[in-house]
């Protein structure tokens, strides 16, 4: 069985506005709202490629009600620990370019997370567990690597998308993937990464350091894979940019859904990143048509 957890969930707003002035009234052009949460987005991705997965993580509030409820109408398992406060609402301002901002989040009591822990306890060899998205600030910064740590004495495969030392400290539990984007892969080794060349040489070290797969993702230029075997680089279509937000949560969510399938990494590698850009090149998360439709168009080539 797959598990998602989302240590921090989000309602993100989409506001679209023509131009947007700081200090001034500014009026939206059209509103949308979206649960969102990197683990819960990959867990609508992968329902929609076909793959079952259980979400968990902690939602409170009338804003964790609305995520639930978004998650059973879309018949995915959600198994969240009830927190006191209102799970965060992000707001994504589209005026021709992306801002996000990024709320805290409800404070988390040591109960709560000791029921997440327990929940974690009871996974199983041969289940897979997806951490993603940040750690909320009630929470301890290892608290990744206490999970990861718990997984890997279980037999329970590891998928890691955060940032950071949050990230680092779960290297020496060997995860299956971790996929940082070009700037985050930077930041862990306080380095510009731009070019396919400078990541692919950063994502090795990665190998070096316990890491069993890498994708790093770079927006329009598309991604590169590293394993101790092989460097991929995919090149993704060209098209209009309608909402990146998911789409490197899409990334992971295509990999897994077909290599849990095919145990094919380089198909796996195909079908993550044309899930990422077939999110996007569409308003909301990318359905399985508009995957499959870009899955012929991303080329993969051989770089090392
Ligand atoms: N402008 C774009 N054109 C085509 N594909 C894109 C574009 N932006 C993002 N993608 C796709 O989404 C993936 C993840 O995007 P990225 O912005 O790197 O991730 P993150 O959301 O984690 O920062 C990329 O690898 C690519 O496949
Ligand atoms: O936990 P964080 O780092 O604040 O990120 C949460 C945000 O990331 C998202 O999951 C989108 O992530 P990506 O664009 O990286 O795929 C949003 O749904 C959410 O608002």
């Amino acid at each position: 069985m797959i598990y998602t957890c989302t240590l921090n969930p989000s309602i993100d707003y989409l506001i679209q506005l023509e131009e947007f002035q700081l200090g001034s009234l500014n009026r939206s052009k059209e509103t949308q709202l979206f649960p969102g949460g990197k683990g819960i987005n990959v867990s609508r991705v992968m329902k929609r490629l076909g793959t079952e997965s259980t979400a968990l993580g902690f939602a409170g509030g009338f804003t964790g009600d609305y995520i639930q409820n978004f998650l059973h109408s879309e018949l995915i398992t959600a198994d969240f620990i009830e927190v006191q406060d209102n799970t965060r609402i992000n707001v994504k301002l589209k005026t021709g370019m992306e801002t996000e901002i990024n709320a805290s989040g409800p404070a988390i009591t040591i109960e709560q997370q000791e029921q997440l822990i327990t929940k974690i306890r009871q996974l199983k060899k041969g289940d897979l567990l997806v951490l993603a998205g940040s750690i909320p600030s009630s929470l301890p910064l290892t608290f990744y690597r206490n999970l990861t740590e718990i997984c890997k004495s279980a037999g329970v495969e590891t998928v890691i998308d955060t940032t950071g030392p949050a990230l680092e400290e779960t290297f020496q539990f060997e995860p299956l993937l971790i996929k940082p984007n070009h700037h985050e892969l930077g930041d862990l080794f306080r380095a510009k990464v731009s070019t396919v060349n400078e990541a692919a040489y950063f994502g090795k070290k990665l190998i070096g350091l316990g890491v069993r797969n890498v994708i790093v993702s770079m927006a329009g230029e598309g991604a590169v894979f590293i394993n101790e075997d092989q460097v991929l680089r995919a090149s993704v279509p060209k098209g209009i940019l309608k909402n990146s937000v998911g789409a490197g949560d899409s990334v992971v969510a295509g990999f897994l859904a077909s290599y849990t399938k095919q145990s094919d990494y380089e198909e796996a590698f195909r079908a993550g990143t044309a899930a990422g850009s077939a999110t996007a090149f569409s308003h909301d998360l990318c359905t399985k048509e508009e995957a499959e439709k870009l899955l012929e168009q991303v080329k993969i080539e051989k770089i090392g």
